[in-house]
């Protein structure tokens, strides 16, 4: 059964990258977005989404902005922050707004930091690597997916932001010689191996994903294929 779990994880980043190399992200279309981008016509975050959905192909688009099911949740996770009132003080100095914290004791300028996302070589070809330096540029922290098109090494040494590791746990240990010829690099390690290697890059924290025993029923991505 593990063998399964693993070839299933390889069979869809095979089919992946195979459709990076037949389908690239239009590079024409990113020059538009970047010269969008460089005329500061983006004033809202709902536009970033807008341009983003122009510059993708349709099916990198919707596995960015998808959910599963119904999507109850992702419609949830907006409304929740809709909820949120910030009630400004008044008659008070504000000539230096501070809204800097700590998370596990490391510093972040805003309570908002870079949440793991898988894949992000679908919308650009930096990666993660342009996700951490724009984390780096934000004095935030950056959050590696384990999904990550780009390896902790590369992103280790592309910027000096605080970085978080995300973790799945497997509950076995990929040390069988027969597996490590087939399997991508970043797959390949036990879970053990793949902390130290984050742990030796730098990575301060793990971020530990429970939810993934099973996927969710992404419909976009069953009707992309
Ligand atoms: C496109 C996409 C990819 C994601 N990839 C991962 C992932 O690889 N690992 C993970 O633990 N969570 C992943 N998540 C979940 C996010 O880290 C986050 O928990 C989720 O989006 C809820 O936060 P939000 O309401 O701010 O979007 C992904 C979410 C999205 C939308």
């Amino acid at each position: 059964m593990d063998g399964i779990i693993w070839n299933s994880f390889l069979g869809r980043e095979n089919v992946i990258l195979n459709f990076i190399s037949l389908f690239p992200v239009n590079f024409e279309d990113q020059a538009y977005v970047y010269a969008r981008l460089m005329a500061a016509e983006l004033v809202n975050v709902n536009e970033f989404q807008e341009l983003a959905r122009q510059a993708l192909p349709k099916m990198y688009y919707d596995y960015f902005r998808g959910g599963a099911e119904d999507q109850h949740t992702l419609k949830e996770n907006v409304e929740a922050f809709h909820r949120i009132i910030i009630q400004p003080r008044i008659l008070v100095d504000v000539r230096r707004i501070d809204m800097s914290t700590t998370i596990l004791g490391y510093n972040t300028s805003a309570p908002i930091t870079i949440a793991p996302t898988g894949r992000h070589k679908l919308a650009l070809p930096e990666g993660e690597v342009a996700t951490a330096r724009a984390a780096a540029a934000c004095e935030t922290i950056m959050a590696l997916s384990f999904m990550s098109t780009c390896t902790v090494e590369e992103v280790a040494c592309s910027c000096n932001s605080i970085r978080f590791f995300q973790l799945y746990v497997f509950h076995f240990l990929l040390s069988s010689h027969s597996f490590n010829f087939f399997i991508d690099p970043i797959f390949s390690s036990s879970t053990a191996l793949m902390v130290h290697r984050a742990e030796k890059n730098g990575f301060k924290a793990i971020i530990l994903t429970a939810d993934t025993p099973r996927l969710g029923r992404r419909e976009a991505d069953i009707k992309n294929k």
